[in-house]
């Protein structure tokens, strides 16, 4: 188990942010976080990423308790789970080459920066882009650099927060396609928070739906979009067009198509 989260609490004054939440992910998932604007997401991935203290509830990251260590194994720990925004110039300093953007997460991590132009092909970005600025990459090659940066430190979960919706559609699809190979070639897990149900449908083994701080439904992608148990769910869904079960019950074709063209 890589991350587990057991009856979170986060409240801020008198407003419960996030009431009583229990996720678990394993290695290599993907784990789709849905909901609306407000509900939670974003302050339960703080919490998971040590970022803020929950106010009540555990965090586990492989089997370790994020509270009640001292700062040197917080920071390894921390290191396990790592996030990619979405706006990928505000998450990268203007003032930074490529190749000083990862090799500031090796640094700080205490770990030898040997070869940056290998974290840059992982991602699929050559090592003409090393002496490049942020504003002289393209929006996907952006959002390359920040997953690469993440990925330095060798983290088993990264949190992905709308890590597509900044991007052209095309593009959209050649970083779904990147996330999903890298997954497929390592352990790494993902928790991805996102409005886009396509993107859910075509890249998330479990998908967990947020509503007022708690999750109101939680199961594999293809059970829960298709049979929604929550009426909530179920509002989801039908606010999507071409997504719901009797319009296409076997996936979504736009994104699948765009896929296709866009491989890599
Ligand atoms: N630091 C804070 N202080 C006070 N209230 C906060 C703070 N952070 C979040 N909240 C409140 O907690 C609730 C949940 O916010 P959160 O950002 O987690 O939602 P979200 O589901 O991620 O929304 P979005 O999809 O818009 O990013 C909101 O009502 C928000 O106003």
């Amino acid at each position: 188990m890589i991350l587990d989260v057991q009856q979170l609490v986060k409240t801020f004054g008198s407003h419960t942010a996030v009431a009583g939440v229990d996720l678990t992910i394993t290695a290599g998932e993907v784990h789709a976080l849905v909901g609306e604007s407000g509900s939670g997401k974003t302050t339960l991935a703080r919490c998971v990423l040590g970022l803020i203290q929950p106010t009540s509830g555990t965090v586990r990251i492989a089997g370790h308790p994020l509270t009640g260590l001292s700062r040197k194994e917080l920071r390894r720990l921390r290191h396990q789970v790592q996030i990619v925004f979405q706006n990928p110039y505000a998450a990268l300093n203007p003032r930074m080459t490529v190749r000083q953007l990862i090799a500031e997460p090796l640094r700080e991590a205490d770990r030898p920066v040997t070869d940056v132009t290998a974290e840059l092909a992982r991602v699929g970005l050559p090592a003409t882009v090393l002496t490049r600025y942020p504003h002289q990459l393209s929006g996907g090659q952006c959002q390359r650099v920040a997953i690469a940066r993440a990925l330095a430190v060798g983290p088993s979960l990264l949190v992905l927060d709308e890590p597509t919706s900044a991007l052209d559609v095309s593009v959209q699809a050649q970083i779904l396609n990147l996330l999903l190979d890298l997954r497929d070639h390592s352990d790494l897990a993902f928790l991805l928070i996102t409005h886009d149900l396509g993107v859910v449908r075509h890249i998330a083994d479990r998908v967990s739906v947020m509503l007022h701080g708690e999750l109101v439904e939680t199961g594999p992608t293809a059970q829960v979009l298709d049979s929604p148990q929550h009426t909530y769910t179920r509002r989801l869904l039908d606010a999507v067009p071409g997504l719901h079960p009797p319009d296409f019950p076997s996936g979504t074709p736009d994104i699948a198509a765009l896929t296709q063209g866009a491989a890599q």
